[in-house]
């Protein structure tokens, strides 16, 4: 059978796309109308329009080995650390190695920041379109944008959700942040901070090194905040909320609402990650995989779509600045005898481009730093 013909054409905020029969129209169209997802909710949709529509590999199958029961992501309680320290360290170095992800409670963040911030991105969401409108918009340079799927003109098929995006650098303006979330998301953002030092300094000592280690290599000088809007789907056994991918930075630290949804991938099952009131999930990212010498995992994850919503999460992610001149390769005072590097040093810049040009759904670009 003749290949269908296949062109390529300048696409909105991303590189080259290929283009066949009418999908890039289709793809242009849905992020005109600046409504996102909740857009098509709104109006009425009941079938899932194509771009949406993922290949039954990318899906769930019923065919999939169950997870055995009781292989859970592990919870760490954070009270009492003063004298609990080491036990806490020793625990957040078998989840980082073994899981590349782990849930925190009784850390300190009070549930009312936690439950505002979460108000906030729903508030933002559900304002009128026109509103919405207004910051709708692809440009790496914002600091501040609300979108449906960043990298839709990559990926080979879109997720039901849509994204408010706050860069937090020295270039923002607070009032950039849209006013019915931007109390909210201060507030949340400052005890991130705080909590991403502390699990800075535990990863450090986990690995072994001085506890303000990893702090000094300039790992989280730029944080971004997605938060994240999955309407319930009208057909969800097409598409995924987010498929599946490992995050490009150093750390993650993640709240929701209480729907569920989210997997992570371990020892070859997804297991569910079920929403803990309270709890803030924690993961490794590649770069932080990439130094570790793979000491500590950066694993994949996915969200499954739902007939029932809005599932909601506000993800900080903490990573160099693309212009920091450092290049990052595994940390040697923790290599053991013998042991040899299994990546060549990076610019985070050149890292993140190599994420950014492909977008979820495909296997991260760790492997092509490697020695
Ligand atoms: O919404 C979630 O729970 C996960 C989102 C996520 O993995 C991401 O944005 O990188
Ligand atoms: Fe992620």
């Amino acid at each position: 059978m003749a290949a269908a013909a296949t062109t390529t054409a300048a696409v909105p905020g991303n590189g080259p796309h290929p283009v066949s029969d009418g999908r890039l129209e289709e793809l242009l169209a849905f992020d005109a109308t600046k409504a996102g997802v909740k857009g098509l909710v709104d109006s009425g949709t009941t079938e899932l329009p194509r771009i949406f529509i993922h290949s039954p590999d990318d899906l769930p199958s019923p065919k999939d080995a169950a997870a055995p029961a009781g292989l859970q992501v592990p919870i760490i309680d954070l009270s009492g650390l003063a004298h609990r320290r080491e036990e806490v360290v020793g625990r957040v170095r078998e989840a980082s190695s073994s899981w590349g992800f782990f849930q925190l409670v009784n850390h300190g963040v009070p549930p009312d920041i936690v439950e505002a911030a979460l108000q906030g991105n729903r508030r933002f969401h559900e304002l009128e379109p026109s509103e919405k409108a207004k910051i709708y918009n692809r440009e790496a340079r914002m600091n501040v944008k609300y979108l449906s799927n960043n990298d839709l003109f990559v990926t080979r098929a879109a997720n039901w959700r849509d994204t408010l995006y706050c860069c937090f650098g020295a270039s923002l303006n607070p009032q950039e942040i849209p006013s019915v979330c931007r109390e909210a998301t201060l507030a949340y953002d400052e005890h991130m901070v705080r909590l991403a030092e502390l699990v800075f300094e535990l990863l450090s000592e986990a690995l072994g090194l001085r506890r303000d280690y990893l702090k000094r290599l300039n790992l989280s000088s730029t944080r971004s905040m997605t938060a994240h809007y999955y309407p319930a789907c009208p057909q969800p056994e097409l598409t995924m909320c987010t498929s599946r991918h490992s995050d490009p930075i150093c750390l993650t630290l993640l709240v929701e609402n209480a729907f569920g949804g989210l997997q992570v991938r371990h020892k070859g099952y997804w297991v569910d990650v079920p929403p803990v009131p309270g709890a803030i999930v924690v993961n490794v990212g590649d770069l932080l995989q990439l130094i570790s010498n793979d000491k500590f995992i950066s694993v994949e994850h996915r969200v499954l779509a739902s007939g029932q919503g809005p599932r909601l999460s506000v993800a900080m992610f903490f990573a160099p600045n693309t212009d920091e001149k450092t290049l990052y390769g595994p940390i040697e005072e923790i290599l053991l005898d013998a042991e040899v590097p299994k990546y060549r040093r990076v610019l985070y810049a050149d890292y993140i481009k190599c994420f950014s040009g492909r977008g979820f759904g495909r296997d991260s670009p760790l492997k092509q730093f490697t020695l």
